[in-house]
């Protein structure tokens, strides 16, 4: 069978809870970042549910010899936050993660094209063969940013099943895209939006994230 894109929108009390905070244009900058701390969190929880690599040993604890699981050192792990957004998920999302390197990629939209442009990107020239990455990305609109990140990652040696993304919002325009140039990905998301409008932002959406993050009105 054909890879196809998968999308999941756990159906999480706290995570529908910490939505409709994020989504609310009452809330103030401070809660908007606390909002998408917890968004982050208990999303890459979910993502990461069956994903992390662990090891078995044993361990003596104090009346016997046990199995115990832990998380492998041998896989390499990363996060690669879509700047500046997706900074603002980064507190929830690493201590789930926590042997993972951190690799920052800055892309903006221009406002009138639309189209993204890359002011900072801190990859490394190859990933590890085994790599496991969290792209963490709150917006997927018109799918512009995350297909630009998409293929400096697939560039550097990573496979779309090598990639799990972790967004808030994400709208059709750009779940086909990626449907179409990267079957094989997976993608943890708080809701599926229903479109987006002639000015890229998403409906109902929560308005431009970077924004409302960093107060930056
Ligand atoms: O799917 P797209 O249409 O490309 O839109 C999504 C992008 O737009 C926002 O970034 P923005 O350019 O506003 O930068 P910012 O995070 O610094 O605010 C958002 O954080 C995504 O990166
Ligand atoms: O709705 C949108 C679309 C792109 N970027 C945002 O921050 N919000
Ligand atoms: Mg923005």
């Amino acid at each position: 069978m054909p890879l196809q894109l998968r999308v999941y929108v756990p159906p999480h009390a706290l995570i529908q809870h910490w939505l409709g905070v994020v989504r609310d244009a009452q809330t103030p900058p401070t809660l908007f970042r606390s909002a998408l701390t917890e968004l982050g969190r208990w999303l890459a929880y979910e993502a990461v549910r069956e994903w992390l690599p662990t090891e078995t040993t044993e361990v003596e604890t104090p009346l016997g010899t046990c199995p115990a699981t832990f998380i492998s050192p041998a896989t390499p792990m990363a996060v690669v936050p879509i700047l500046r957004a997706g900074l603002a998920l980064m507190e929830g999302i690493l201590p789930v993660v926590p042997l993972a390197n951190v690799y920052h990629l800055g892309l903006v939209r221009n406002e009138e094209t639309l189209e993204p442009s890359c002011y900072l990107n801190r990859l490394p020239a190859q990933f590890p063969a085994e790599a496991r990455v969290l792209i963490s990305e709150p917006m997927l609109a018109t799918g512009g940013s995350i297909e630009a990140a998409m293929k400096e990652l697939t560039q550097r040696g990573l496979t779309p099943e090598q990639i799990r993304i972790i967004s808030i919002v994400a709208a059709p325009p750009a779940l086909q895209r990626l449907n179409q140039q990267f079957p094989g990905l997976v993608i943890y998301t708080a809701a599926i939006d229903e479109s987006v409008n002639d000015h890229g932002w998403i409906v109902p959406g929560l308005g431009d994230a970077g924004d409302r993050a960093f107060g930056t009105f």
